[in-house]
């Protein structure tokens, strides 16, 4: 009934439309939706023969526009225009009438009067047919101009075209599905409709096609559940959405916004994250967890029997076997601090049932079991082909460490090791458990504050400052407050962390970085090479040792002085709001042997 055939318009060298055609069928509602200046109204006005009516090739009813009889057109195709005069001083009945001209030469006839009658009725504003159009609120205004247009529709010729320029502007819900229904009334009697609107959940209840317009092009013409896609648009409208099925017409159901996604409970997990991967495809598991509002074990639970093998928590079987991998990546991380370590895991020891270790020069680790719950074998696609790691999970489901294989690894051996720990239930994963962090700090008034100090001043070994935090019941950032002198804990500004990183590389003084979880610390001992910002993260780079900090998470930082047998030992120590530590850095040290005196040097230069 329509055709539009490869439409180009455009203001000085802007492309306003560019290269569009489409055809409709006859009974149908079209709905065009697209970002702001997608090109909607002006390919609206193009159809309505109000651009460049000579150049026009569009088609009605197999005639060209243009070749329509100027006095015949109005019967067969009326438009609603988004803008309207404001200012027309006649009476609401009156301007309805106008619809009617191209009815009636000086007076309108019986069936004119009907016509205005009906449609005054049926766009609900009977009651203001006597007002001056000009006094009339902005959705009434609105219903008028649609009477207009419906009763210069108002005849027996078949299969009409109705274009509508957003007319769900303005008007009430009751009103907008009130417009609606008329407009499902033209088509269900063979016309055509075409409707810009924004309104993507009533263009999905009601059009029958959907065109989706960005940058005056058409994206896409089809049905809305080819057209309402989160891949789609999401990038289209550039924002973030969940796209789920109507539960009463079983139509596209569009939320927007980060928060959707969360609430998005008609979908299962596993959809939810393709949804949200759809949005996002660089996002990370952990981030889109928090997103989705679980955890990360739970997230990546979805995909087992997929690329995701659940492994028996026998872990203290099974990190000794770690060596047999050869080189790998060990990764510890909390909220704010990830560090990467490559090597190979010798030396385990977990012969002590409070913590168990790995003291190799590459992988150095206090690791906590008690805390530890879960297991997989994960194969991740990536940009150089197969990425397979060990990950373990946490009670409360979040990751505790995971082991990447690089280059270097043996591969047969991961599978071995996959093969000989593959727990027989592939189907469920351990319920998590919430865990409450409920320290609650003492007042300083409740502490004893003389021994406290001279507790600290007679430490012998680091080792010792946890059990002496116990005894005095204080907690670890009220203690670095409380310290004998500010020789012994000084708080430094967190843009020093920076500074010393950066010493330490440029006088390549060797650090010790601690970075760690309830479940474990992986330490690194070292020269530092490259470090680098990116984003709030500030990096360190190198090839067999990366660590990302986020530095807008730092609230607090200092550095902390313990004596010990062999002397003074410095650390920095960073906190989060919740007074955790995110990470320590030391000078490199090794029991029996002093702290270095440049790491000293680094510093004392700190404020
Ligand atoms: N006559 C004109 N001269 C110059 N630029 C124009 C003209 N008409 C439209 N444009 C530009 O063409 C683009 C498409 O405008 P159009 O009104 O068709 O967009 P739209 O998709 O209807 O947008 P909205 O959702 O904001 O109503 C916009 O960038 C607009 O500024």
């Amino acid at each position: 009934m329509l055709i539009v055939d490869n439409v180009n318009y455009q203001h000085k060298s802007f492309k306003i439309l560019e290269n569009i055609s489409f055809d409709s069928d006859a009974g149908k509602m079209i709905a065009i939706v697209g970002p702001n200046g997608a090109g909607k109204s002006s390919l609206l006005s193009y159809i309505a023969n109000e651009i460049d009516p000579k150049k026009n090739t569009i088609q009605l009813k197999n005639i060209a526009l243009k070749n329509w009889k100027k006095e015949d057109l109005p019967q067969h195709k009326a438009k609603f225009s988004q803008h309207q005069p404001a200012d027309i001083p006649l009476t609401v009945e009156e301007v309805v009438l106008m619809g009617r001209y191209p009815y009636f030469s000086n007076t309108p006839q019986q069936k004119d009067k009907n016509s205005v009658d009906f449609w005054l009725n049926k766009t609900d504003i009977n009651h203001l047919k006597n007002r001056d159009y000009q006094h009339l609120s902005g959705g009434e205004k609105q219903r008028v101009h649609l009477a207009r247009v419906f009763t210069q529709l108002d005849n027996n010729h078949p299969q009409k075209l109705i274009l509508l320029d957003e007319p769900l502007n303005n008007l009430d819900i009751s009103h907008q599905f009130n417009l609606l229904e008329i407009l499902k009334e033209f088509t269900a009697k063979g016309d055509l409709v075409i409707l810009v609107m924004h309104d993507l959940n009533l263009a999905s209840q009601f059009a029958d096609e959907v065109i989706l317009m960005d940058k005056g092009k058409i994206v896409l013409q089809a049905s809305p559940e080819k057209v309402f896609k989160p891949e789609i648009i999401s990038k289209i409208y550039k924002f973030p959405c969940t796209i789920c099925q109507n539960p009463i017409d079983q139509k596209p159901l569009i939320l927007f916004g980060q928060k959707t996604i969360k609430m998005n409970t008609t979908t299962d997990l596993k959809t939810q994250w393709n949804d949200l991967k759809a949005n996002q495809p660089k996002i990370r598991i952990r981030n889109a967890a928090k997103d989705l509002g679980v955890s990360e074990m739970e997230l990546l639970a979805t995909q087992l029997g997929e690329n995701v093998t659940k492994l028996k928590p026998e872990f203290a079987a099974i990190l000794p076997e770690i060596e047999s991998l050869g080189k790998v990546m060990a990764l510890t991380r909390n909220n704010e601090c990830v560090h990467e370590r490559k090597g190979i895991y010798l030396n385990p020891d977990f012969s002590s049932p409070h913590a168990q270790l790995f003291v190799g020069e590459d992988i150095d680790m206090r690791i906590f079991l008690t805390h530890w719950k879960s297991a997989f074998a994960v194969v991740e696609a990536s940009e150089h082909g197969e990425r397979k790691s060990l990950q373990f999970f946490g009670k409360d489901g979040e990751a505790i460490h995971k082991i990447y294989l690089v280059p270097q690894s043996n591969t047969e051996a991961f599978d071995t090791l996959v093969e000989k720990y593959k727990d027989a239930d592939q189907k469920t994963v351990a319920e998590t458990e919430k865990i409450v962090n409920n320290t609650i700090e003492k007042p300083d008034t409740e502490i004893d504050v003389e021994a406290f100090r001279q507790s600290w001043i007679d430490l012998k070994d680091t080792h010792d400052f946890f059990m002496m935090l116990r005894k005095f019941g204080v907690t670890r950032t009220q203690a670095l407050r409380l310290a004998p002198t500010d020789y012994h804990a000084k708080k430094i500004e967190k843009d020093a962390i920076v500074t010393m990183l950066e010493q330490a590389s440029e006088t390549q003084t060797p650090i010790m970085v601690f970075t760690g979880n309830k479940g474990n610390i992986q330490i690194h001992t070292g020269e530092i090479k490259r470090t680098m910002w990116h984003e709030n993260w500030f990096n360190i780079l190198d090839p067999d040792f990366n660590m990302h900090l986020d530095m807008s998470k730092i609230t607090e930082a200092w550095i902390v002085r313990k004596p010990t047998e062999d002397g003074i030992v410095t650390a920095i120590e960073v906190f989060n709001d919740k007074g955790e530590i995110i990470v320590q850095f030391f000078g490199k040290r090794k029991p029996g042997i002093p702290e270095l005196e440049q790491w000293r040097e680094i510093v004392a230069g700190l404020n």
